[in-house]
């Protein structure tokens, strides 16, 4: 969930950062933003003396930076992203740029220069906002600079040196970390800190409240802001119960006439109703209601309502009904579903709130991510992943008190079977085999783009996805290269049922279906094996039997390609698979060396690692040649 619903207009969308910058990857991800990186190609050569000031230099090479990544993704990697962030951060003193120091000459030559002054760090912004006409790329771009003023303690040689020995300064515009170690040396900052570490989020929520929200002016004329903007964007997202709102946040200075905290409600010119919320006064007349507000575990105390409305909204077709028809009111939502009225009214206000639904005096409308989304029928829906989660994650969830007390799957007491007894299950009801291979198919569609394009994979002319359902990874393949055959391998009972699944119009003789079973038939041939979101569902011993298999057909050469979402070294993000585990399969989830580790073992090299911000990163290894083998070995 983002914090902001400025950031939540770009939820749907596919963003890239063009950045290699973890400063600002990190500021990114902290809010909730989801975006794939990558990191830009272009040369930071601009001629500075050409620019009027230093801002414009800025801008114009983040501006380069993210023309770049738009172009290689739309040219190269036929994928056109919907938006591209770039970003370039640089320092001023005495009218001079500094930017990231050569070697550590350089960084004493930057810091001797910064030592016992105040100097400029600006940071240059742009968003492009992408399209894809007749194959060529459109672009919409806004920029904005922010500056900050920095101020240096006078810095002895001593600790001059021993700070650029600690090897910070490097990759970092000025030569120092405010961040980090670099902190130590500033006696103050004037504007925003997150701009001099790389990235002005405060500006960047302020533009995106601009593009996607322009202000409301019934609202503004009661709230004063400092550093927010003055528009209802910015407002947590409550849980619509009364008490919760006083927890809305507001940031910044808010003033009002009346001297101690009250509610103001304004209806803007929509007719929606807006609260804001003025901090209550402590005794020193200091507010302090902000720093208070533990709005993350709140978020966290109510999260199982939103996922409770999702499931029962999505089990309703209540967003099917709203994509064929809408506006529509909720008691023709309620006819429509066999519901009842004031019930149905309350989850439509509550999906609403949570920003699934619109709501005008006409009636309810879906918004773009329901359509694409949550109906069943959209373009990436992942109606089947949300109902598997109503009736089969939701259940155990409920029992994770005695799963942790105990170490096991809650299988007997939230379905009253044990784990094989309900696995059988999957392939004996025909109803809840297609919904859990619809769940699987949601994810797959929802992730085949980022998978198949993660790596080249064009010399690859045959491929086999182990596991892979109702081949959805296989048809994205196969789009994108042409030459490539693909066969999807997967238990009968799967195959028996995967017509439904078939796109309409592909090069479906490109895909072919076989029935086996990984772990004791043999394996089609392929030059490149695919194991996606199968590892981590399996124990060690099952594990071994796989890749062992897969070593055994590949060929030198050959290529294994996994598509897991692969956690970080500390194994605490993201921690949305990181909660996954909680419902204790027997498999495990794995972090980048533990894949590079685990693959070794059964032969596979030049492992390379690819996070790409979606659901699902990949993994690409090699089979080891004979000759390398027979080196290793003698
Ligand atoms: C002053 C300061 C800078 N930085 C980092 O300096 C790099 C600037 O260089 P850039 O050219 O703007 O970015 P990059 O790192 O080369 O990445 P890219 O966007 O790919 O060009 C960015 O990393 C920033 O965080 C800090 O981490 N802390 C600080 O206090």
């Amino acid at each position: 969930m983002v914090l902001s619903p400025v950031l939540g207009k770009l939820v749907s969308k596919r963003v890239v950062l063009a950045s290699a910058s973890p400063r600002r990857q990190e500021i990114l991800t902290n809010v909730g933003l989801r975006f794939e990186v990558v990191p830009s190609w272009f040369k930071e050569t601009l001629e500075k003396s050409s620019f009027a000031a230093p801002y414009e230099y800025a801008i114009e090479t983040a501006k380069q930076k993210a023309l770049e990544v738009a172009n290689r993704m739309h040219v190269k990697h036929l994928r056109t992203p919907d938006i591209v962030i770039g970003a370039d951060t640089i320092v001023t003193v005495d009218e001079q740029i500094l930017e990231k120091p050569v070697d550590k000459q350089d960084a004493y030559r930057m810091l001797s220069r910064l030592s016992g002054k105040e100097h400029s760090v600006f940071t240059g912004v742009v968003i492009i906002h992408c399209s894809s006409k007749d194959n060529q790329l459109e672009t919409e771009i806004t920029d904005f600079y922010e500056e900050t003023k920095v101020k240096f303690s006078d810095l002895s040689e001593e600790l001059l040196w021993e700070y650029i020995h600690s090897g910070e300064p490097m990759d970092k515009a000025g030569g120092y970390g405010i961040q980090a170690l670099g902190g130590m040396l500033v006696e103050y900052v004037h504007g925003d800190f997150l701009n001099v570490v790389g990235f002005p989020l405060n500006h960047f929520c302020k533009k995106l409240a601009e593009l996607y929200c322009p202000p409301l002016k019934h609202t503004i004329q009661h709230i004063k802001h400092d550093s927010i903007p003055s528009v209802d964007t910015f407002e947590s997202l409550s849980d619509g119960e009364s008490e919760s709102s006083s927890f809305k946040e507001h940031k910044g200075a808010i003033k009002l006439d009346s001297p101690s905290g009250v509610i103001c409600n304004s209806e803007n010119s929509s007719g929606v109703r807006t609260g804001s919320v003025v901090p209550l006064e402590n005794q020193n007349g200091v507010s302090d209601s902000a720093a208070k507000v533990p709005s993350k575990i709140l978020d966290l105390m109510d999260g199982f309502r939103a996922s409770k409305a999702l499931f029962v909204a999505s089990k309703l077709k209540m967003f099917d009904h709203l994509k064929k028809k809408s506006p529509l009111k909720a008691v023709d939502i309620a006819n429509e579903a066999g519901t009842s009225v004031c019930g149905t009214e309350r989850l439509l206000d509550a999906c609403t709130a949570l920003g699934l639904l619109e709501k005008t005096p006409q009636g309810y409308s879906n918004t773009d991510s329901a359509n694409t989304y949550l109906a069943s029928d959209g373009e990436y829906s992942l109606h089947g992943y949300i109902i598997h989660s109503n009736d089969h994650l939701w259940p155990l969830f409920t029992h994770l008190e005695s799963a942790v007390k105990e170490g096991s799957r809650q299988n007997h007491r939230a379905f009253g079977k044990k784990t094989e007894d309900l696995f059988n299950d999957y392939y004996q009801s025909q109803e809840v085999k297609q919904r859990f291979m619809a769940a699987m198919h949601s994810i797959a569609r929802l992730t085949a783009r980022d998978v198949a394009t993660a790596f080249d994979l064009s010399e690859f002319k045959t491929a086999c996805d182990l596991g892979g359902c109702t081949g959805a990874l296989a048809h994205e393949l196969i789009q994108i290269y042409p030459n490539m055959k693909v066969t999807v391998f997967d238990l009968p009972e799967v195959i028996a049922n995967t017509s439904c699944f078939q796109p309409s119009e592909q090069r479906v003789a490109s895909v072919t279906f076989v029935s086996g079973n990984f772990f004791t038939d043999d394996l089609p041939e392929a030059d490149l094996y695919i194991l996606s979101r199968v590892l981590h569902d399996w124990p060690d011993e099952k594990i071994h039997i796989l890749l062992k298999k897969i070593s055994a057909v590949c060929r030198p050469g050959s290529a294994l390609l996994v598509a897991e979402t692969v956690l970080d070294e500390q194994k605490i993000h993201p921690p949305r698979v990181v909660l996954q585990s909680l419902s204790m399969t027997e498999g495990k989830q794995r972090s980048g060396s533990e894949y590079k580790q685990l693959l070794e073992k059964y032969g596979f090299t030049n492992t390379q690692i690819k996070i790409t911000g979606n659901l699902l990163d990949v993994v690409l290894c090699f089979k080891k040649s004979v000759i390398l083998a027979c080196t290793e070995i003698a």
